[in-house]
C-alpha cells in the first residue's frame, strides 16, 4: 500500500541509508544495459526482416532486465533497520512492465519513418516504463504500515526518467547516421544518459519514499535477502555480457559481410569494366576509335528498322551512305613509315566525325576505307552536301612533325530506299566509290544502277571472266609506239579485250578491277604474257620486229616466280626477253614497294625491258623510282591533254622529260591526240610517243595491214619502219 504524507516527521521514519559501493553498481549495470541495448536496437535498425525481430526482443529483454537490475542492486544498497523481502508476482509484472515498455520505446524509435509523435511515444514509453518497474517493485514490497510517499519526488522522477530517455533516444536516432568512432562516442552519451533516466529516476524515487518507524516488511519471507540479489546481478551480469557479445559477434559478421558485398561491388565494376573493354574491342577500331564494320552494319539494321516503321504508309525520311576509300594512301604509307600511315588515318577519321552530326555513325571498315551512315538524310543532294564537304576537309594538307603530307579521297553515296534494297547499301556505295576513283579520285559518285554494283551482276560477270580464257572470249589489242627522233614504230602496247557473249566488248577499265578483286587476274596476266610472246614469236615469222609492252598488276609482282614465267615462256616461243617490255604504273609500283622492287630486280636479272606508267598520277618518291631498275617512264596522257592549253601541264611534262634524261630513262608520252602535242612533246624531246594521233589499239592482223599501208586517211603511215629491226 501507498499512502501520502505531505509533511513527515523525521522521527516518525525509519532512518535510511546507502551502500555507495552498491549504487556504483546499479549506475554500472544501467549504463551497461543501456550500451548493449543501444546496440542491438541499432541492429534491429540496419537488419530486416526476422533477425531484425529477433534483434528487438533480446534488446528489449536485456533493456527491460537492465531497469530490473539495477532496480534492484539499488535497492540492495537501500539500508533500512529492517528486512525487506518482495512478493514475486508483482516483482514478476514489473519485470514485464520494463522489458514491455523497452519493446514499445524500441520499436517506434528504431522505425525507418520517425517523426515527432513516434519521438513523444517512445520517450514516453521508456521513460513511464522505467517509472512502473520502480513504482511496481516498491509496491511489490509489503509494509505492514505502508510506505508514505512525497509527490513532487515522485513527480520529479517521473520527469527525469521521460527527459533523460527523450534525450537518450535522440542521441541514439543521431547514431543511425555516423559510423566508427563518432559511432562509439554516441553510443557511450546515450548510454550514459540512459543510465542516468534509470538511476536518476531510481534514486528520486526512492528519495520520495519513507518507512514508519516501527513497521515491518510483511514480505520479508518472500523474495529477499542478498543471495536472490546476487542471482540477479549475476544472471543480468551473464546476460549483459552475452548480448554485448553477440552484438559484437553481429557487428564482426555484418562488417565481414559489408566487406564480402564491397568486394563483390568491386569484383562486378571490375567485370563490369572487362565487358565494357572487350565490347569496346568487338565493335571498335582500335587504332582511331571509330566503331568497325560489325557495330556499322548493327546501326544500319536498327536504322532501317526505324525507317521502315516511319515509312509504313509513304517514303518520308531516307538515310545515306558515303562510302570514303582515301586516294593514295599505300604509297604514303610504304614511302613515310606505318607511323605516318597511322597519323594520316587518325587524323582522316577525326575529320570525317567533325564532318558527320552526332546521330550519324562513322566507321573504319578496312584499311583506308570509312564508312559514314547519314541518318535523316533527306535526298542525294544532302549526302552530296555532306561528301563535298568531307572531299573538301580531306584535301587540308596533314601536318606530320615537319613534313605536310596532302591526300584526297573517293566517295561512292547510296541513298535508301532509293538506290536498292538494304541488303546491298554497302556493296552499291563500295560500286559508286570504284566509278570515283577510277574517274580519277579526289570525287564522289552516286550510285546508279548500271555502275554494276549489283552482287548477283558482278557475281555473273566474275563467274563468266573465269571462263572467258578457255572461252577464247579473250584477245590483245595493239597500239603502236612512235620513235620521237626517228618517226619509225618503234614497238607497240598489248591491251587485253574481253568480247562477252552477250555484253559484247568490255572495257578493261570494267573487267582488270573486278578480276583483281576477284582473284582472276593472275591466270588473265599469264594468259596475257603466253600470248604477247606467241604473238611475237609469229610476227617474228613474218619478218615483223617488234617489242611488246604488257601490264603488270599488283598481284602479279607479289607472286613468286613470275620472272621464271615469262623466261619459261619467252624460251618456249624462242622469244628474247629484251622484246618484251613490262609496265607497271606508278600506283602500283608505289602501293607495294618491296614486291616492286624485288620483281623489277628479277626482271631485270632474266633481261625483260621495264617501263613505270602513267607517271604524275601516283604519290611518287622520285628517290625510290631511282633505285628501280626501270628504262622507261610513261607520262600519265592526262598531262598530254592539257598540254596545248595548260602551262603548268606542259611544264611538269618537260620537268619529268628534263628529270627521265637525268635518271637514264626514256621517256614515253601516252595519250597523244593532236599534231600540235605531238609538236610539243618532239620539241621537249620526248623518246616515243603512243596515241590516237597514230593509231588506235587494234588487233594483231589488223595491225600487220596496217603496218604494210592499210590504213586510214587521218593516220601516220609506218609500211616502211615497222619491218626494221629493234633499237
Ligand atoms: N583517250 C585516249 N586514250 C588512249 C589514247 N591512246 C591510248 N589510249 C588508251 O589508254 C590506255 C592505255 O593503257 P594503260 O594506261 O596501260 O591503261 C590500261 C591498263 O591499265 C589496263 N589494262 C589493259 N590491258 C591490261 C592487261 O593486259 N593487264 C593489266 N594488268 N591491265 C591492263 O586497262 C587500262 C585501260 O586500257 P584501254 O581501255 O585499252 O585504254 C588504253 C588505250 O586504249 C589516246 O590518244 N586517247
Amino acid at each position: 500500500m501507498l499512502s501520502d504524507l505531505s509533511t513527515p516527521l523525521a522521527d516518525s521514519f525509519m532512518a535510511s541509508s546507502y551502500s555507495l559501493v552498491t549504487v556504483g553498481f546499479s549506475i554500472v549495470i544501467a549504463v551497461m544495459a543501456s550500451y548493449v541495448t543501444l546496440g542491438l536496437a541499432r541492429r534491429v535498425h540496419l537488419a530486416s526482416g526476422g533477425i531484425g525481430r529477433i534483434w528487438w526482443l533480446i534488446g528489449s529483454m536485456v533493456m527491460g532486465t537492465g531497469i530490473w537490475a539495477t532496480h534492484f542492486i539499488g535497492m540492495q544498497a537501500f539500508q533500512l533497520p529492517i528486512l525487506l523481502g518482495y512478493r514475486g508476482a508483482l516483482t514478476l509484472i514489473s519485470w514485464v512492465a520494463a522489458v514491455a515498455a523497452s519493446a514499445l520505446a524500441f520499436g517506434v524509435t528504431t522505425k525507418t519513418e520517425y517523426r515527432w509523435p513516434h519521438f513523444v511515444t517512445a520517450s514516453l514509453a521508456m521513460g513511464g516504463g522505467i517509472c512502473a518497474m520502480h513504482y511496481l517493485g516498491m509496491l511489490a514490497i509489503d509494509m505492514s504500515i505502508p510506505i508514505v510517499w512525497n509527490w513532487s519526488f515522485v513527480a520529479i522522477s517521473v520527469v527525469i526518467a521521460v527527459l533523460a530517455s527523450a534525450t537518450a533516444l535522440s542521441l541514439f536516432r543521431i547514431m543511425f547516421s555516423l559510423s566508427g568512432k563518432k559511432l562509439r562516442l554516441f553510443q557511450v552519451l546515450a548510454a550514459l544518459v540512459m543510465g542516468f533516466a534509470i538511476c536518476g529516476m531510481h534514486y528520486t524515487g526512492m528519495s520520495a519514499a519513507s518507512f514508519a518507524s516501527g513497521a515491518i516488511c510483511l514480505s520479508a519471507e518472500a523474495l529477499n535477502g542478498p543471495e536472490l540479489t546476487t542471482i540477479i546481478v549475476l544472471t543480468t551480469a551473464m546476460l549483459l555480457i552475452a548480448a554485448m557479445f553477440s552484438t559484437v559477434l553481429d557487428a564482426r559478421l555484418q562488417s565481414t559481410a559489408f566487406k564480402l558485398n564491397e568486394s563483390l561491388k568491386e569484383s562486378n565494376s571490375k567485370l563490369q569494366l572487362a565487358n565494357n573493354e572487350l565490347r569496346q574491342r568487338a565493335f571498335a577500331d582500335p587504332l582511331t576509335n571509330l566503331p568497325n564494320r560489325l557495330l556499322f552494319e548493327d546501326r544500319l539494321i536498327h536504322a532501317l528498322l526505324r525507317l521502315e516503321r516511319t515509312n509504313r504508309s509513304s517514303v518520308k525520311d531516307r538515310l545515306g551512305i558515303l562510302f570514303v576509300d582515301l586516294d593514295g594512301f599505300k604509297p604514303i604509307n610504304d614511302s613515310f613509315g606505318h607511323a605516318a600511315g597511322d597519323e594520316i588515318l587518325i587524323g582522316a577519321a577525326q575529320r570525317l566525325l567533325a564532318q558527320a552530326r552526332s546521330s550519324d555513325t562513322v566507321a573504319r571498315v578496312g584499311g583506308d576505307e570509312f564508312l559514314v551512315l547519314l541518318e535523316d538524310a533527306q535526298d542525294a543532294a544532302a549526302c552530296m552536301a555532306v561528301a563535298n564537304r568531307i572531299l573538301k576537309s580531306l584535301s587540308q594538307p596533314f601536318q606530320l612533325g615537319n613534313k605536310e603530307l596532302q591526300i584526297t579521297c573517293s566517295i561512292g553515296i547510296v541513298v535508301f530506299p532509293d538506290h536498292g534494297d538494304r541488303d546491298h547499301l554497302i556493296a552499291n556505295a563500295d560500286a559508286a566509290m570504284y566509278v570515283a576513283k577510277r574517274n580519277g579520285g579526289n570525287s564522289f559518285a552516286v550510285f546508279e544502277p548500271h555502275m554494276g554494283s549489283d552482287a548477283s551482276e558482278q557475281l555473273e560477270l566474275q563467274s563468266d571472266l573465269r571462263n572467258a580464257i578457255q572461252r577464247q572470249q579473250m584477245s590483245l589489242h595493239y597500239q603502236p609506239k612512235i620513235d620521237g627522233e626517228r618517226g619509225s614504230i618503234i614497238g607497240v602496247e598489248a591491251l587485253l579485250r574481253w568480247t562477252h557473249p552477250e555484253r559484247g566488248m568490255i572495257a578493261p577499265d570494267i573487267f582488270i578491277p573486278l578480276a583483281e578483286r576477284f582473284g582472276i587476274i593472275i591466270n588473265l596476266g599469264n594468259w596475257v604474257i603466253e600470248e604477247a610472246c606467241r604473238q611475237l614469236a609469229e610476227w617474228r615469222g613474218m619478218g615483223l620486229q617488234m617489242r611488246v609492252a604488257i601490264n603488270l598488276s599488283v598481284h602479279q609482282l607479289r607472286e613468286s616466280g613470275l620472272a621464271e614465267r615469262i623466261t619459261q615462256t619467252l624460251q618456249r616461243h624462242n622469244v628474247q626477253a629484251s622484246q618484251l617490255l613490262c609496265e607497271i604504273t606508278e600506283s602500283v609500283a608505289m602501293e607495294d614497294t618491296q614486291a616492286t622492287q624485288r620483281t623489277f630486280e628479277e626482271l631485270r636479272d632474266i633481261g625483260v625491258y621495264l617501263s613505270i606508267d602513267d607517271f604524275g598520277t601516283g604519290y611518287s618518291s622520285l628517290n625510290y623510282l631511282r633505285q628501280l631498275p626501270a628504262q622507261q617512264l610513261k607520262i600519265d596522257r592526262s598531262f598530254i591533254r592539257d598540254l596545248e592549253t595548260e602551262e603548268d601541264a606542259r611544264a611538269v611534262v618537260h620537268a619529268v622529260v628534263h628529270l627521265a634524261h637525268a635518271l637514264g630513262l626514256r621517256v614515253v608520252a601516252e595519250g597523244v591526240e593532236t599534231a600540235a602535242q605531238r609538236d610539243i612533246l618532239l620539241n621537249m624531246h620526248c623518246d616515243e610517243l603512243q596515241g590516237y594521233f597514230y593509231a588506235k589499239p587494234m588487233p594483231a592482223d589488223r595491225l600487220l595491214a596496217w603496218a604494210k599501208g592499210d590504213k586510214q586517211d587521218d593516220q601516220a603511215d609506218f609500211s616502211t619502219s615497222i619491218l626494221g629491226g629493234l633499237s
